[in-house]
């Protein structure tokens, strides 16, 4: 049984737990992580020599060194999105023409190989879709993996790509040392393994990027992340062979339905697409003739693509069906692209969830790391479906990620009735959390917030109390506006390390619109979950920097600081976790992995023994929240609930992430579990000994 020897120990032990999976915040503010570098080559050689010549196709050239949701619009935000100046017209005309997307293929229906109790179906106004069909009448369980999938390709987002391993998405810790290549000095490898099972790609990858980055600017100094998905693979084709292709080429494409400006965006990634992979080079004159050249033609046709209308469709099509690689606690870390599970249509009311319990790699996982885990009971016949968008995005927001990344409009039961008061379940009237202010008399109740777009005043009416009021769409939308700049401003602050200036944004715009609306509203509760990862940040930095300390008195000065830094990161992670259950699961359905992971995180931070550096008074006109909501006292009041949060958590992990025997609720619920187990040992010692009390 594990012992504590005093309060000390069993802190640093729950801050650890708490730390673990904010590596990748922590990578960025220690500085300790640059000297991880490992400056020599893992053959032994200086970093700039040559490439070895080891023989076979283990000719690795390599040099030693070291990131919610589920939701596939994630991947905007995790890698850039490129709308370049200038588009060559030879682009323009091809795509002017445009073609229809692969119509669903003649042999459906069809049962699929991975799951024979999953049928592919021709939908009503979606295409295709993915349907639960057993044999008998047998209900799909929430919990239940639907299905375990191996991407034909994972690719690490710009962020990352210089902290994790190319291959397997290791992370580099303080203590590893990761192996970068020396011809690129780019990609990083975490073992010699993941260098030789890379090297059949990234032998022409890595021409690539030196060749990118040679011609490089200020704007573009490497390759994003969508054009690094793409070559990766058109160079996998020849050795995956042609029905690995044929399953990417049936993907939907959608290219006929895109307005103009979409087709500039997709011609401009196909573009860069080419110039990176090596067809054309980055002369403007040559630019124009890019595709009319009969070489660059060649090349192309070398590649398999036998116009420019089919290299337009490529794109198109990993544009509408890839995914965000995540990892086991939903950071995101890249993209991934699945045929079989970008079959599922979208629904803002899904039944099922895309995830990667044991993070993207796929060491270990014979099946391979991704899984469709199905979240609410699904009925013979049903079919499955899954968020294309992030469900705290409000009715309009939603919308227009659908209308320009997916080209549809979604007929969801939660957008038929949009943001308007209505029944969704039951008699009673329902007020969408995420469309909504406080009530005006304050009553702890919500209204149906004005539409975004309105003008004029509009009334809002409180369905809990009856009071009614006018408010003006436009100022609203005013507040909004001035509080995602504010919070752009504080991630700025906290990248350059300003902490104080950091706070003062945060406070200006989480502050700001928890006065206007409840944690639930839409931008509030995506914000609520940024900032506490800041406070999350900013405390972890503060303890590292403690223990590197000499002095007693600046150790204790630094722990008081942290201290407060969590009390406010609990304050907001309890926030979070309000405005995701306010809806009783309509919106974030229990199991919701978003949701899950948003209870393990208060649990932790409310076991982390963080206590508020000031009196309660003090600390709370400290805090960047008008009313903070109201912690347990210290101590035993605080931990016990911690724990019914972790107990809760782990539940909800189980489902979200899979109930599968002996792995159930992936990396995260064991995670979860290691943390209840050292928190019950210690209880016991503390019962035993008689400090409980
Ligand atoms: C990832 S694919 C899904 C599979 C697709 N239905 C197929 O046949 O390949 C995404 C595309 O499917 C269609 N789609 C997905 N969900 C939909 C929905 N709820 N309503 C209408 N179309 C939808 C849209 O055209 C969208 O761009």
């Amino acid at each position: 049984m594990a012992s504590f020897k005093d309060l000390k120990q069993r802190r640093a032990l729950n801050r650890s737990m708490l730390y673990a999976n904010n590596a990748r915040a922590l990578a960025k503010f220690s500085d300790a992580s640059k000297s991880a570098v490992d400056e020599k080559n893992a053959d032994g050689s200086t970093p700039d020599s040559t490439p070895p010549s080891g023989g076979g196709t283990t000719q690795y050239p390599v040099r030693a060194e070291q990131p919610d949701t589920n939701d596939r619009s994630v991947r905007m935000k995790v890698c850039d999105k490129i709308m370049p100046a200038d588009i060559p017209s030879s682009i323009r005309r091809a795509s002017s023409t445009g073609i229809s997307s692969l119509e669903p293929s003649d042999t459906l229906p069809y049962r699929l190989e991975e799951n024979e109790a999953l049928e592919v179906r021709k939908t009503k106004f979606a295409g295709r879709g993915i349907f639960w069909a057993p044999q008998g009448d047998e209900l799909c369980k929430k919990g239940t993996t639907l299905l375990r999938l191996r991407p034909h390709i994972s690719v690490l987002g710009q962020e990352e790509v210089e902290s994790h391993c190319h291959v397997c998405f290791e992370p580099q810790s303080h203590t590893s040392r990761f192996q970068r290549c020396s011809a690129c000095r780019y990609v990083r490898y975490c073992s010699v393994n993941c260098q030789k099972t890379d090297w059949a790609i990234h032998k022409t990858e890595c021409k690539a990027l030196q060749a990118w980055q040679a011609h490089a600017n200020a704007r573009d100094p490497r390759p994003d992340c969508h054009t690094r998905t793409l070559a990766r693979l058109i160079w996998k084709r020849p050795t995956e062979g042609e029905k690995w292709w044929n399953q990417l080429d049936s993907m939907q494409s959608n290219r006929a339905q895109k307005a103009s400006e979409q087709i500039q965006s997709i011609a401009g990634q196909a573009y860069r697409l080419c110039r990176y992979i090596g067809i054309g080079t980055s002369s403007r004159a040559e630019r124009e003739e890019i595709y009319e050249e009969e070489a660059n033609r060649q090349r192309l046709a070398d590649l398999g693509f036998d116009s420019v209308q089919q290299l337009l469709d490529f794109v198109c099509k990993f544009e509408t069906n890839s995914f965000t690689a995540s990892s086991s606690d939903l950071s995101p870390c890249g993209l991934a692209v699945c045929p079989t599970a970008a079959l599922i249509n979208h629904s803002c009311l899904p039944n099922a969830v895309v995830v990667f319990p044991f993070g993207p790699g796929d060491s270990g996982h014979t099946a391979g790391p991704m899984r469709v885990v199905a979240i609410k009971d699904v009925e013979p016949g049903q079919e499955i479906t899954t968020a294309y968008v992030d469900l705290s995005d409000s009715y309009t927001k939603r919308r227009k990620t659908l209308s320009c990344t997916y080209s549809f409009e979604c007929r969801c039961k939660i957008c038929k009735v949009g943001s308007k008061a209505s029944s969704l379940s039951g008699n009673a009237p329902w007020v969408d959390p995420r469309d909504s202010v406080w009530c005006p008399k304050k009553c702890g109740g919500w209204c149906a917030a004005p539409k975004e777009e309105g003008t004029g005043t509009s009334t809002i009416r409180c369905p809990a109390c009856g009071a009614s009021s006018t408010i003006d769409p436009k100022t609203l939308r005013t507040t909004v506006e001035s509080a995602q700049s504010k919070m752009k401003e504080a991630k700025e602050a906290l990248s350059a390390l300003e902490v104080d200036k950091t706070i003062t944004c945060l406070r200006d715009a989480v502050g700001l619109l928890t006065v206007q609306m409840p944690p639930s509203a839409y931008p509030l509760l995506s914000m609520l979950r940024t900032a506490c990862e800041m406070f999350t940040s900013i405390a972890a930095r503060i303890d590292v920097l403690e223990r590197s300390k000499s002095l007693v008195r600046a150790q204790s000065m630094a722990t008081t600081l942290a201290d407060h830094y969590l009390v406010e990161a609990t304050r907001l992670a309890m926030l979070v976790c309000t405005g995701m259950t306010v809806s009783n699961g309509i919106i974030f359905a229990e199991g919701h992995p978003t949701r899950a992971i948003a209870l393990l995180t208060l649990g932790k931070l409310l076991i982390s023994d963080a206590v508020a550096a000031f009196d309660e008074s003090e600390a709370v006109d400290r805090s960047i929240l008008p009313n903070p909501p109201k912690l347990p006292a210290v101590g035993m009041p605080r931990i016990l609930m911690g724990r019914n949060f972790l107990l809760q958590a782990l539940e909800e992990l189980k489902i979200g992430f899979g109930k599968e025997k002996g792995t159930s609720g992936g990396d995260a619920a064991k995670h979860a579990q290691e943390i209840l187990q050292n928190l019950d040992a210690e209880m016991r010692i503390f019962q035993q000994s008689g400090m409980a009390a």
